[in-house]
């Protein structure tokens, strides 16, 4: 069996990217709550971008390092459906913070060269067990910055069996689009950077080339899976 790859497209700050990325078939439009991106945004500002966002498109706040007091102000003035903690926001912390704000969560692990693929499990396993509102692991590249700069890692080191409850993230781009959902199956991709004419300012072709991209990787999925036999199809990805 396989499934649609979900597809977030993060960092926005225009009206018009939002219909982009609308038109463009993704499933989830991020906010940047976090002061030193590019890409911030106020909650107001964002509060009115969620106004032309249609039904059924999640639409996500991103916070670096942020309190549960600020997290909760700025959910009661943009309507957020998903918070994504991006920091270094212990287990605990972000089980706070979800919980102040009364919203689901992804929480982000940050790969280094040297990260066990164990440590990617027992991360995820330590959330889920410390929150009912952890929806999922992030994963993306370390960088001192926090994220958001085009920077890739490592694919191999994802295990198999999270790869499917994952949202995969860093340096994504419609040149690697396909062989990363195709090759790792990731239950989403998240990009920023790689849909960008500057930052903060997305570039419709560069978001519909890449959500096309995404749907060839699909396709492959899909293909392998009418090939597969009966018993390694049954199993779900
Ligand atoms: O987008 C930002 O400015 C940002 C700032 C601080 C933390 C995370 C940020 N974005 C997230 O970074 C990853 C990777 O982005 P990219 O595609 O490599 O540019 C992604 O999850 C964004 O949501």
């Amino acid at each position: 069996m396989s499934m649609r790859t979900r597809i977030k497209i993060c960092g926005l700050t225009r009206e018009e990217d939002v219909q982009a990325v609308v038109a463009a078939g993704a499933d989830a439009i991020g906010f940047v709550f976090y002061p030193k991106s590019p890409r911030y945004v106020t909650p107001e500002r964002a509060a009115e971008l969620i106004r032309s966002v249609p039904p059924f498109i999640t639409s996500v706040g991103l916070f670096v390092n942020a309190t549960p007091d600020e997290v909760a102000a700025t959910v009661r003035v943009a309507p957020l459906s998903l918070i994504q903690l991006h920091g270094d926001e212990t287990v605990d912390q972000a089980a706070a913070i979800a919980a102040a704000a009364g919203r689901q969560y992804m929480k982000v692990f940050r790969v280094k060269p040297d990260t066990a693929p164990d440590e990617l499990l027992e991360y995820e396993q330590a959330n889920r067990a410390a929150s009912p509102l952890f929806t999922s692991l992030l994963l993306d590249t370390y960088v001192d910055a926090y994220g958001g700069a085009g920077k890739g890692f490592d694919w191999s080191l994802i295990p198999k069996d999270l790869a499917p409850r994952v949202v995969l993230s860093g340096g994504l781009s419609v040149h690697n689009a396909t062989d990363a959902v195709a090759g790792v199956r990731p239950y989403a991709v998240d990009i920023s950077s790689g849909v960008e004419a500057a930052k903060g300012i997305k570039d419709a072709r560069k978001i519909a080339d890449f959500v096309a991209a995404v749907r060839a990787g699909d396709a492959i999925l899909e293909s392998q899976a009418h090939h597969e036999s009966p018993s390694e199809a049954a199993v779900p990805r």
